[in-house]
């Protein structure tokens, strides 16, 4: 049986051994469910930073640039950090280089692993797919907020360990807490993380819209995947 674990933040990504694993990154509010969702709406590749003027500077070559500091969109840049911006595809067939607070950190700070997939509800069942084809311990690292950890990033982590308790056995603390608080909570994923401090900061910024995005179960069939540095569509686990 391989192992699952959960890191709460990128602060504390040291903590763990990431090589031989497949690391999931998720930051569902917003960074991680934005690229599944532009990835599933025809964008080619995402290259992210986490530095923001690195990101300004690949617009001159050709990229769409899109990114938030503090929730707000950066100015000048072509897009923010919702993931609603892509469900019409409109920006079918560019590449996107983006930065954000949090999401594009712990992606870098991933960088040991034998794969790094991202992690997002409206494609959760296609990454357990995935990483049930793929046999490997699996190192779920939440972004969390600000080094913090936050609920809506700990329950997605809770799903994955629940989801894949047959073939992956919880044997850290972390993983146990959050399969019980899925358990608990993961029937009322839209009532539960409504309470968030992320969904607050959202409703303030007056983007309810992508809360509901980004707690919507199985929209797309696509993995992201990190893949010579680009995050990019697998479409067939
Ligand atoms: O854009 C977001 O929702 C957040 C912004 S902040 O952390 O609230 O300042 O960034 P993300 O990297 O997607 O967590």
């Amino acid at each position: 049986m391989n192992k699952i674990e959960v890191c709460f933040s990128p602060e504390l990504i040291h903590l763990h051994e990431l090589q031989g694993k497949i690391v999931v990154v998720v930051d569902i509010f917003r960074a991680t469910t934005t690229m599944v969702a532009a990835l599933a709406n025809g964008i080619e590749e995402i290259s992210t930073f986490a530095d923001l003027e690195e990101c300004r500077r690949m617009k001159s070559q050709g990229f769409l640039i899109g990114g938030e500091r503090n929730g707000q969109t950066v100015s000048g840049f072509d897009l923010g950090n919702s993931p609603v911006a892509f469900i019409k595809n409109e920006y079918s067939g560019q590449k996107l280089a983006m930065t954000t607070t949090n999401g594009t950190l712990a992606i870098s700070k991933s960088a040991n692993a034998d794969e790094i997939l991202i992690g997002a509800f409206p494609n959760l069942s296609a990454t357990i797919a995935y990483i049930q084809k793929h046999r490997k311990d699996v190192l779920i690292h939440c972004a969390g907020w600000k080094g913090r950890f936050n609920l809506e990033d700990s329950l997605y982590a809770g799903a994955l360990v629940k989801s894949l308790e047959s073939s992956h056995e919880a044997d850290e603390d972390g993983a146990l807490a959050m399969k019980s608080l899925f358990e608990k909570e993961g029937h009322q994923l839209k009532g539960y993380l409504g309470q968030a401090s992320h969904a607050k900061r959202l409703q303030n910024h007056g983007i309810e819209a992508d809360i509901d995005f980004c707690l919507t179960l199985d929209l797309y069939d696509i993995v992201g995947k990190v893949e010579n540095e680009k995050v990019k569509a697998v479409i067939k686990p």
